[in-house]
């Protein structure tokens, strides 16, 4: 109660340095570590934008409220080079304590198509341990966020696209696209991390049926198995429904919130923290089995013949 009133009241007028002086006050006052206490603070508005083509971050003054754009023609294929400003992104939100970020793409019809598949086919081994490095970054970031998270899904969402959409904690997907995880389709084992983000999301038995299929779901399919949580009609309006959960956190203490997610998500944050050397010499030697390399050859010249 003291801790929502004092947000409420506090969040839109602190300045950093303000903020510094009452982490000092307070914590002289209760004794308390300054990083415990640094999780009670409310956000503050000193952030600017960081700019990168690939990722645009807008930070709405009045919400708090991160609008996190990818922005990588034509299909956002999830590149190293994309991968590097989304994990630098979610460092910059993180750090300036925003109110809940929502991710979402400028391309007119897809989400993301998951992972590039030019970092797949034929990689070079230093430049994939690189890609993969990042890949788990980005989702032990995003996953294990202290900001609340919301997808809006402008488009199609398969593999890496949807694994995205359900690292974050709620989803709301525009109508005639596709989401699901693909990879048992090209013949590629879906990593840790990705099962349990889904497993997080639907039923175990969906989850289930969902990976080893390889299934690629309708919106209205996605919203009938939980995959995604609301559809909306065109992005905008997606855009406003995430803003309108993110702010239903609003009358909830951020500390209390915060630590309750990340008690949730411990587990399979855990998981993956401790095998990720494992993790990537798993991913490298399937990947570079040949039938592996020939099934993505083939899928790449798929897309192309279209
Ligand atoms: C055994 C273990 C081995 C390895 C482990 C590796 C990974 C495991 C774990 C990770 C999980 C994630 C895996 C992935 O994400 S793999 C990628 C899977 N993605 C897909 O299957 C989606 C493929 N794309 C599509 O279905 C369509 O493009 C889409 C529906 C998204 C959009 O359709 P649209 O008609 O709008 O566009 P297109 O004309 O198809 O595409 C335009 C352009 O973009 C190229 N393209 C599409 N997708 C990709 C991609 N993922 N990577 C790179 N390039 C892509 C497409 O070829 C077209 O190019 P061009 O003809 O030159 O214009």
């Amino acid at each position: 109660m003291l801790l929502t009133l004092f947000e409420s009241h506090t969040h839109f007028f602190l300045s950093m340095f303000q903020k510094m002086i009452l982490t000092k006050i307070i914590s002289n006052t209760l004794s308390l570590h300054k990083k415990q206490l640094i999780e009670w603070l409310p956000a503050v508005r000193y952030f600017s934008s960081p700019t990168n083509p690939l990722v645009n971050v807008d930070v709405n003054d009045k919400s708090g409220i991160a609008v996190v754009t990818m922005n990588r023609k034509p299909v956002n294929g999830l590149s190293l080079e994309l991968f590097e400003a989304m994990s630098k992104a979610l460092d910059d939100l993180e750090n300036n304590r925003i109110r809940g970020a929502i991710l979402t793409s400028s391309c007119p019809t897809v989400f993301s198509a998951g992972l590039d598949l030019n970092e797949l086919y034929q990689p070079d081994k230093k430049r994939f341990k690189a890609f993969w490095t990042t890949f788990q970054d980005v989702w032990l970031k995003l996953y294990g966020s202290s900001f609340p998270t919301a997808a809006a899904i402008n488009g199609h969402a398969p593999a890496g696209g949807c694994f995205l959409a359900i690292s974050c904690e709620y989803r709301v997907m525009c109508p005639d696209y596709k989401i699901g995880l693909n990879e048992t389709r090209l013949g590629i084992i879906a990593p840790i991390f990705l099962r349990a983000s889904m497993r997080n999301t639907v039923s175990n038995r969906e989850a289930e049926k969902a990976l080893t299929l390889g299934t690629l779901y309708s919106t209205e399919d996605a919203l009938k198995i939980g995959l995604i949580d609301e559809i909306a009609i065109y992005k905008v309006k997606a855009i406003e429904r995430c803003e309108n959960f993110l702010a239903q956190f609003n009358n909830v203490s951020s500390i209390a919130r915060s630590f309750t997610k990340r008690s949730l998500r411990q587990k399979d944050l855990e998981e993956l923290e401790n095998c990720r050397e494992e993790d990537f010499n798993i991913f490298w030697s399937n990947l570079i089995e040949p039938s592996v390399q020939k099934q993505i050859g083939d899928y790449m010249q798929s897309l192309k013949k279209k």
